[in-house]
């Protein structure tokens, strides 16, 4: 059995006096690629939030990589990307490069020169997301697809095994998007990176993902990319709140 990198047990969050999460019990073992979907609001960046240690569940427990959230010391070991990302200006004063070496500074010390070894790990980095020949552009002068790519570097360089992104894909034009998620493939199934996903692309990223987890305050359905195929749109529908169709694009309309 592989290793459980997270390990949410009945996971309950209230903001005030609404809950948001109830009962959220999932676990994302090594090599995994999930999807987490869900409607506007169900509580996607909550969770998210919630394994990255930024909130406190107020029922149940987090593990990471086998340690209490609280713990959990290694953080270098996951990768974040945000929907936020990519916002930066053209005026922005850094390089790609400085973008991606900023991702070490936990590991290195934020007052540290980086050494040769940081500087080829970086470039590196880049390499996998194929804009090392960016790297001495202004991070500000490039595209919000090229800028998410930058981040996804960033955030590879510490060598994580898991890898979570909320929502990469905004403010990535519509052509860009299904190049973008060919790369996380190449990540997941060459590199052995584990992924969780925040979408709401639930036709093209099902496609992808190993796994995937429908959320709406709690887990209407987790299990293997097959079982979801299975299901039929009305039963999606239902806990989705609004009428779903899914169309089942075909996996090479992912490697164009
Ligand atoms: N800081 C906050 N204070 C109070 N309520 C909040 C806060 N952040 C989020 N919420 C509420 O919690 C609920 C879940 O929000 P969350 O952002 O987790 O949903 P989401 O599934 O990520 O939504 P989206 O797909 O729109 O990004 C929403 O009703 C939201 O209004």
């Amino acid at each position: 059995m592989k290793k459980i990198l997270i390990d949410c047990e009945n996971v309950g969050f209230h903001y005030g006096h609404s809950t948001v999460l109830e009962n959220i019990s999932l676990q994302v073992r090594a090599g995994e690629f999930w999807a987490l979907i869900g409607p506007n609001g169900s509580g996607k960046s909550t969770l998210i939030k919630i394994i990255l240690g930024l909130l406190k569940p107020d029922e149940g427990t987090v593990k990471l990589f086998g340690h209490s959230a609280e713990s959990f010391k290694q953080r270098e070991r996951i990768g974040f990307v945000s929907q936020k990302s990519n916002s930066f200006n053209s005026g922005f004063p850094a390089t790609v490069l400085e973008v991606v070496k900023s991702g070490l500074t936990r590991k290195v010390g934020l007052f540290k020169g980086f050494s040769k070894q940081d500087e080829q790990r970086a470039v590196d980095a880049l390499k996998i997301v194929k804009m090392d020949s960016f790297s001495t552009s202004n991070i500000g002068e490039l595209s919000g697809g090229q800028q998410q790519r930058v981040f996804i570097a960033r955030a590879l360089v510490g060598d994580p095994d898991l890898l979570i992104m909320d929502e990469p894909t905004v403010g990535i034009d519509q052509k860009n998007v299904a190049s973008f998620y060919s790369m996380l493939n190449d990540l997941n199934r060459e590199h052995g990176i584990a992924i969780l996903l925040v979408t709401h692309e639930i036709d093209l990223v099902t496609e992808l993902a190993s796994h995937v987890a429908c959320l709406n305050r709690s887990i209407h359905f987790h299990g293997v990319q097959s079982d979801y195929r299975k299901m039929d749109d009305e039963h999606i529908s239902s806990w989705y709140g609004h009428p779903v169709r899914r169309v089942h694009a075909s996996k090479g309309d992912m490697d164009k």
